[in-house]
């Protein structure tokens, strides 16, 4: 008899990761099997992704090593951590490792020397700040191990949340297109599960007697994300139908697609709307469709210095105002000390 339904969906999904990075990395540094992390929380999609790593690498000659973060945000978070090792350990992962960071100032380091500043040191609340002294230990992590890549238990249901905070944001459809399959330095980081529900990730730790732990900040109304998926989702799913985490899953892929194709658009038009000394020529900037003119003036206000989390949608309508409804606006002040200015049919963007 094969394996529960759940557990072969979850060992297809990491094995289709394995066998991608296998042939993007054909040659492992010094002849070494090639080292795979899983990023394990303890939850159950983490978890459900540490055993089906364990299970898939050894068949491919990879081998599989767990890291967890230890937030130190709640009391005993040190032991649980630990907890978290054995529990990998048990799986077979090897190596193991709990990694101790510190969120909260930006002057924190994570353990082993990493740091974080929150992305230029950029304000950023108690989820952001967690999560970016967690990449920034991951990256040590694999950096210190010489790890391939890093798997991340992100799936579907994540993806669906992240989709809507985008689409609350009113950003575009960057901010549509949710989390990537594969991101980070060279692609670090994986997401086997973002095409698999939450549901398949719980039923295989059940059916595996895989005890999970459940992060109480998951159901803390106090954040937004824990908001939209116990009381947001479930409205949209009673009002909508049950294909609307599927749909907005799909959302996500169709918006990256989007978003890929106007960047690029927009790189090589980029070039031709300069004159000789560099400048922008507002009569060129004015012949481009808006989405592709307003990511050219974006990546403008963020080459002149302006930090790329702190610029909006509604600075870079200012911006585009002088272009599109120009009216002797005197200058447009945008984060980071950067100031557009429209001289003379030209548009200036520099720091101040
Ligand atoms: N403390 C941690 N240590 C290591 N990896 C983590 C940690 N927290 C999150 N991750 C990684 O990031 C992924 C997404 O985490 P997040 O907390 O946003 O989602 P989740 O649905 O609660 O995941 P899980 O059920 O695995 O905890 C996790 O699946 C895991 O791969």
């Amino acid at each position: 008899m094969g394996p529960h339904p759940a557990v072969a969906a979850i060992r297809l999904a990491v094995r289709r990761v394995l066998h991608d990075l296998l042939n993007e990395n054909p040659e492992p540094p010094a002849g070494e099997r090639p080292l795979v992390l899983v990023a394990c929380s303890g939850g159950a999609d983490s978890m459900a992704l540490a055993s089906a790593l364990a299970f898939e690498a050894p068949k491919l000659g990879v081998r599989a090593g767990g890291i967890t973060v230890d937030h130190g945000l709640q009391p005993g978070s040190d032991a649980r951590a630990e907890d978290v090792v054995l529990r990998m350990s048990a799986l077979g992962l090897a190596p193991a490792e709990s990694v101790a960071v510190q969120v909260g100032r930006a002057s924190d380091r994570a353990a082993h020397g990493a740091s974080y500043t929150g992305g230029g040191g950029r304000r950023v609340g108690p989820e952001a700040a967690a999560r970016d002294a967690r990449y920034a230990a991951l990256d040590e992590a694999a950096d210190r191990l010489g790890a391939t890549a890093v798997l991340l238990g992100h799936t579907r249901d994540d993806q669906a949340e992240t989709v809507l905070l985008g689409l609350a944001r009113g950003s575009g459809i960057r901010s549509l297109s949710g989390m990537a399959a594969v991101s980070g330095a060279d692609g670090r980081y994986r997401r086997p599960f973002l095409l698999l529900d939450r549901q398949t990730a719980r039923k295989a730790c059940l059916v595996q007697h895989l005890p999970v732990w459940d992060d109480p900040h998951n159901t803390d109304p106090a954040f937004t994300r824990s908001r939209l998926r116990h009381e947001g989702l479930p409205a949209l799913e009673k009002a909508l139908g049950k294909g609307v985490v599927e749909a907005l899953a799909r959302t996500a892929q169709l918006s990256r697609d989007d978003a890929d194709a106007l960047d690029a658009w927009a790189a090589q038009a980029a070039a031709s709307v300069r004159d000789a000394a560099g400048l922008l020529e507002c009569a060129k900037l004015y012949a481009l469709p808006p989405a592709v003119r307003r990511r050219i003036l974006r990546r403008a206000a963020i080459e002149a210095g302006a930090p790329a989390g702190a610029l909006f949608a509604r600075h870079i309508e200012e911006v585009d105002r002088l272009i599109t409804g120009w009216r002797g606006q005197g200058e447009i002040n945008l984060p980071g000390r950067v100031v557009a200015q429209r001289q003379g049919g030209r548009l200036v963007i520099r720091q101040g």
